[in-house]
Parts: structure tokens; C-alpha cells; sequence
């Protein structure tokens, strides 16, 4: 024997101590369960013998002749040469039947493409697609139901990507995603509920550390993602989905990731994951697989019987070699090709490689189609049929619309990019329009100066507020929407509480700029009226901006995308904002842009205010009078009616932003056994 076998061989001896170690405390744990009179259920087939159910709803979930089809649109060439869009048809799952138990945790392994997130994300009802059909049926506890959306509040999904406020502490996550989700729920209680479960997993020492983001680091990588099992644990959810939950973890996150979930099998609930290339200790921390190639099953059960199962069809995995790397290798085409090349076999051609392995998987899928794996899919009948949904939200709409008051207003004050870089981006460029404007004469230069320095401050207000809004909404959307899909809240209490949250700054900003600029650069000062009058109409050219940049950054779903687009988003309207071009010299077709600038009304109120009252030293060169700025600028419409259009679609933009919101979080879901009407 070589020493690297010795070696290996005395780590087998190690790790078979640990598993039988383990085996024993978890039958210890669950003797414990059972002495302190918890429900103890009997599965009928060997993997559920002897499970304590710790929990007061246990879920089975079955499903049955699952087929998930795609309807994909192309465009193809016809005979005649001419360009016609066909409609093909992919099948993602083919005929699929399973169970998962409570109790058990479950890993679903496939190849990249296999159709394991849409198998999850159909049973946890997360599946969203205009172009999918699904068929078969679906049973929780034996009673078949048509949408397993009813009994959302007993489910939780963990996504991939920890969506959390980068702002709040673990502590505060916890207590505000208890103070939404959890009804009939005193505050004693729910602050015992959020410590035992920061407890529980082992958050205890960064509880109070921000979390972070790319920007601002917080805490660490896998405290983040026991973070965000956390918030969907507060619900003692029944049955808990996560997809790849060790995606971007090193190894020893990555355990100490599943063995949480372990326990949480333990104790009874129905955890199933996806998962990509786990190591051979997270592998053995599965209790039950289901192995997915090219949309078919073709291993559904004890993870550790897998090996057996497939040495038993002539496909032994090496000696100390991972389980599921060999697993993924039998259902890649590449690893096929590796044999080959191990085996010496370099002549073999790409078409050759594909017959046999075409062969391969379909040898996989009709062997485990006559297993008794699949005889043991049936629906155990131990559990109690389940009550659908009863409310839409657990919490009142004045107790969502005011925690998410409190949270904006939070987020606000503690993000940097927010309140520090803004004000100091305000002072910057207050100090910058004094230093190229001041000072200001009464002569016709003087109105040069005094309109370019009032459309000066106009940009500089309507663009931080604009980019300022895409950023922050843009930051918070896909937490938006996680919390929408978990229903945690309504659209209407997010949306007037983060209006309302924002309010103060939309007056902070625009103020602090003027406060600062207005009498150091020589602006009218014969009243202390036309400083406000200029404030308040730099707020309502703020609000507008903001306003705007929510609605770009709703109807965009990247924050990329909006900030690249904004040059051709904004600049016409800078253009045409009555500074650069007369108004009445605008060519007709570009009015309308003209009608809804956030310049133009910024700009035309200042000025408007500006110029009503000085006494200019200038002469119109063809009528001898006293020149008139407001009438060289073209500026026609009263005061009132600029502070009335910003005001007003400032309005419409939010209106249609709350709209969009609506649509964002409440896509369409492909419904069981609903028919599609294709149409080329
Ligand atoms: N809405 C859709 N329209 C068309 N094809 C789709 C749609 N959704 C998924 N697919 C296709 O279905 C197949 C399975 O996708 P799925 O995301 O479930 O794979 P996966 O096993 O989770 O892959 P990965 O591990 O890379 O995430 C892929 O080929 C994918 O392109």
C-alpha cells in the first residue's frame, strides 16, 4: 500500500468515526425529542423510519407526471427566403414524480441546464414564465391542490443571492422581518423568537455588525447566508426550499451552511435544495437525492444508496473518490469523454460521444422508471390536511405602511451614499456655481450671468436627484421583490412609506445648495421671500427629478442599464429646458419634451423670481425701453403654473411608478394544467 492510500485509508477510518458519532448524537437528539412529548410519525419507507416530526404542520409534498413545457419563439427562413417566426416547443421536465417528506433533507444534483431551479421553483410556487404549460398534479399531505401559492405562509424559499438591507444588522433584519411576519405575536415574544434564533445559528457575535455590501464591507460571507435562512426561518415554516445555498462559500462555510440545515431536518422540516459540486462531507449530510439529467430523474432516494444503486447498473465510482463529482461526470457528456481519453480511447469522433451517451442517460432514466425507488414515491397518509392562506398579510396596513416608514427613513440616514455623498456633493457644487458666477451685475451681462448660474443650479439639482433615485431604488428592488413574493407587505404601505421617508431629504438637499449659494453669489436680496421662493422651487424641481428617476428605475430592471441610459433619458429635456433654446423658437414636434422638462419648470420659476423685481441698467437696443430678461427667455408661463406642472408630474411619474410596481412584484405565474394560447 502507498503512503497517499495509508493515508486516505486512515481519513476513511476518521470519517466513518465521525459519521457513526454523528448518527449516534442525532439519535440521541431525537430521543431527547421524543422524551419531551413531541409528535413522533412512522414514514413508510425505510429513510422516514424512526423520524421525530418536531414541528405542529408537518408537509408532504408529492408530485406527479410533471411535465413543464416552453414555448420559444424563432425566427427561422422560409423557402421563399423570406424572415417567419415559429414557435418551438422544449420540454424542461419530463414526466417527473417525487415526494419529499418532512423530516428529510433533501439535494437535487444535476448538470448546468437539467431543469433542477424549475423543478424548485415550481414546487415552491416561485416559477415564473409568460411561456411555460405545466401538467401533472400536485398533493400536500395527500389532498391535491392546484397552487401550492395557497399554503405560502407554511413555506420558505431561500434564494441564491442573499437579498438583504446592506444597511441593517443581522438583529435588525431579524426583528423587522418578525414585527411583518408575525401575527398574534406579543413584543416580549418576538424578541425572544429573534434572539433564540440568532442563537441557533450562530450569529451571536456579529448580530449588531452591518451587513454590507460589494461597497461597504459587513459581515462575512456565510453569516450572511445564515442571515438570510434566518428571516425565513422566523416563521417556523414547514417546509423550507433554498436554490444553491453554498454558491460562493468556501468549504467550511459551505458545511457549517448544511449542517444547519441538517438540523433543521432534524427537527422535522422539509428542507430541499438545489446544490452545485458539493464536497463529500456536504454530500454525506444529504439524507435523500434526486439525481436530474436533461429534464429526467434518474435517482430518487437515499443519498446514501446512491452509490450501491449505480454500482448495481455497472457504474462503480473509484475509491475515495466524491460521490457527486462522480455523479455529475456520468450525466455530462464531457465526462464521457474523459473516460474514453482515461481508457486510451483518443480516436473517438463527436457524433460517437453523443450516441453513447444519448444511450447512457436513457439506460439511467428506464432503470430507475422499473426501481423500487419510484414504488416508494407514494403519499405516506400520516399527516393532516392543511389549511390554505386565510389572510393576504400578517400584519394591518397601517402597521406595514409605518414599519416600512420607520425602515426607509433608516436605510436613508445610515447609508453613506445617501445622506454623506449627497449633501457633500450639494456643498461642492454650491461653492462651485459662487466661484464661476459671483458676482452678479445688473447689466446685460448680468442677466447672462444670473440665468446661466439659475439653469446652472437647475442641472445640478435635477440630475443628483434623478441618478439619486435610480441608485436607491435600483439598490432595493430585488428586496422589494423578495419580500413581495415572501407577502410580507403590500405595494401601497412600501410605497407611501418610502415617499414619506424620503420627504425630508427632498427638502435637505435642495436647501443646503441654496442656503449656501444664494446671497454669497449676489441673487436678489431686496426680500428674504425670493430666497424661499427659489428654495421651494428647487424642492419641487427635486421632487420631480426623484419622481422621475423612481419611475426609470422601476420600469429598467438594472441599475446599469437605467445609469447608461439616462443621457438620452435626461438631456432633451435639459436642452429644451429653456436655456439653451428660446422656448418659442422650439421646433413644434419637440414640444411635448419641452412640456414635461424638469428643467424648463425649475428654471422658469427661478428666474420668474429672479428677475420680477431688478432694475436692469440695459436698453433694448430696438425699442429704447428697459430690457426685459423674462422676455429675452421667452419665459410666458406664470409662477403658479411652473410649480404646478412640477408638482403634477412629479405625481403622474409616481403614479405610474406604484403601477409598475404592482406588475414587477406580481408576474405571471404558469398555473397547473392550464392550457396556452400560442400564437406566432
Ligand atoms: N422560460 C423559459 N423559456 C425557455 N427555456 C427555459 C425557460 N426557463 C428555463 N428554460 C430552459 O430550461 C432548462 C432548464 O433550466 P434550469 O434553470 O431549470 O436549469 P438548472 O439545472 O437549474 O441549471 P443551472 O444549474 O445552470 O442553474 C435550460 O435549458 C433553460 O434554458
Amino acid at each position: 500500500m502507498s503512503d497517499l492510500q495509508a493515508i486516505q485509508m486512515s481519513l476513511m477510518q476518521v470519517e466513518s468515526f465521525q459519521s457513526k458519532r454523528e448518527n449516534q448524537s442525532a439519535s440521541y437528539d431525537r430521543r431527547n425529542f421524543a422524551t419531551n412529548n413531541f409528535i413522533s410519525y412512522t414514514g413508510e419507507n425505510s429513510v422516514q423510519s424512526s423520524k421525530i416530526i418536531q414541528i405542529s404542520n408537518p408537509i408532504e409534498l408529492t408530485w406527479k407526471n410533471l411535465n413543464i413545457e416552453a414555448f420559444i419563439k424563432k425566427s427561422v427562413k422560409s423557402l421563399n427566403g423570406k424572415k417567419e417566426t415559429v414557435i418551438e416547443k422544449k420540454q424542461i421536465l419530463k414526466n417527473l414524480s417525487g415526494t419529499l417528506r418532512p423530516g428529510q433533507f433533501t439535494a437535487i444534483l444535476g448538470p448546468s441546464g437539467s431543469g433542477k431551479t424549475t423543478l424548485l421553483n415550481f414546487l415552491s410556487g416561485r416559477l415564473v414564465a409568460k411561456n411555460m404549460e405545466i401538467s401533472g398534479s400536485l398533493l400536500l399531505n395527500n389532498q391535491e391542490i392546484s397552487d401550492i401559492d395557497d399554503f405560502s405562509n407554511q413555506i420558505a424559499y431561500v434564494m441564491q443571492d442573499d437579498i438583504l438591507l446592506s444597511s441593517f444588522t443581522p438583529f435588525q433584519a431579524f426583528k423587522f422581518s418578525a414585527d411583518l411576519r408575525l401575527k398574534d405575536v406579543n413584543e416580549q415574544q418576538k424578541l425572544q423568537r429573534v434572539n433564540s434564533l440568532i442563537k441557533d445559528l450562530c450569529l451571536s457575535k456579529c448580530q449588531d455588525t452591518r451587513i454590507g455590501d460589494s461597497m461597504f464591507r459587513g459581515i462575512s460571507g456565510g453569516e450572511r447566508k445564515r442571515t438570510s435562512i434566518g428571516v425565513e426561518l422566523l416563521t417556523n415554516p414547514a417546509m423550507l426550499f433554498l436554490d444553491e445555498p453554498t454558491t460562493g462559500l468556501d468549504s467550511y462555510t459551505a458545511l457549517q451552511v448544511i449542517e444547519l440545515l441538517e438540523n433543521l431536518s432534524n427537527k422535522g422540516v422539509n428542507v430541499i435544495s438545489t446544490i452545485h459540486q458539493p464536497s463529500s462531507e456536504i454530500f454525506n449530510a444529504f439524507e435523500r437525492l434526486i439525481l436530474i439529467c436533461r429534464g429526467s430523474i434518474i435517482y430518487q432516494g437515499d443519498s446514501h444508496k446512491a452509490l450501491d444503486y449505480f454500482s448495481a447498473l455497472g457504474y462503480k465510482c473509484p475509491d475515495y473518490s466524491n460521490p457527486s463529482e462522480y455523479f455529475m461526470k456520468l450525466m455530462d457528456k464531457e465526462g464521457l469523454l474523459i473516460e474514453f481519453i482515461e481508457k486510451g480511447e483518443l480516436e473517438i469522433n463527436e457524433e460517437e460521444i453523443k450516441t453513447q451517451f444519448e444511450n447512457r442517460i436513457q439506460f439511467f432514466v428506464n432503470s430507475y422508471k422499473i426501481s423500487d425507488q419510484v414504488q416508494a414515491l407514494q403519499p405516506s397518509c400520516l399527516y393532516q390536511p392543511l389549511q390554505k392562506n386565510d389572510i393576504n398579510f400578517n400584519v394591518t396596513t397601517q402597521q406595514q405602511f409605518i414599519l416600512l416608514l420607520k425602515r426607509s427613513f433608516i436605510s436613508q440616514i445610515y447609508n453613506p451614499m445617501d445622506l454623506l455623498v449627497k449633501s457633500v456633493q450639494m456643498i461642492i457644487f454650491a461653492i462651485s456655481t459662487i466661484i464661476v458666477f459671483h458676482p452678479l451685475g445688473i447689466n446685460q451681462s448680468g442677466i447672462q450671468d444670473r440665468s446661466g448660474a439659475l439653469f446652472f443650479i437647475t442641472t445640478i439639482i435635477a440630475l443628483t436627484s434623478i441618478s439619486g433615485s435610480v441608485a436607491t431604488f435600483s439598490a432595493e428592488r430585488h428586496l422589494f421583490l423578495r419580500e413581495r413574493f415572501n407577502k410580507s407587505y403590500g405595494v401601497g404601505p412600501y410605497f407611501w412609506g418610502k415617499n414619506l421617508a424620503e420627504f425630508p431629504f427632498h427638502i435637505l438637499y435642495p436647501f443646503l445648495n441654496i442656503l449656501i449659494s444664494y446671497y454669497s453669489i449676489g441673487f436678489n436680496d431686496q426680500q428674504a421671500q425670493y430666497f424661499f421662493v427659489l428654495c421651494a422651487s428647487m424642492i419641487c424641481t427635486f421632487f420631480y427629478g426623484t419622481s422621475y428617476g423612481l419611475l426609470l428605475s422601476v420600469i429598467f430592471n438594472k441599475m446599469e442599464l437605467v445609469m447608461a441610459l439616462i443621457p438620452v433619458l435626461v438631456i432633451p429635456f435639459m436642452v429644451l429646458g429653456g436655456f439653451f433654446i428660446n422656448s418659442n423658437n422650439i421646433p413644434h414636434y419637440f414640444r411635448w419634451i419641452e412640456y414635461v422638462s424638469m428643467f424648463k419648470y425649475g428654471f422658469q420659476a427661478s428666474a420668474l423670481n429672479e428677475f420680477e423685481k431688478i432694475n436692469f441698467t440695459c436698453e433694448d437696443q430696438v425699442s429704447g425701453k428697459q430690457c426685459d430678461p423674462l422676455d429675452q427667455l421667452g419665459i410666458n408661463e406664470s409662477m403658479g403654473t411652473n410649480f404646478g406642472a412640477m408638482i403634477a408630474l412629479g405625481m403622474g411619474c409616481r403614479f405610474f411608478a406604484y403601477i409598475m410596481m404592482h406588475l414587477i412584484s406580481t408576474p405571471k405565474r404558469p398555473k397547473l394544467n392550464e392550457k396556452k394560447q400560442v400564437k406566432s
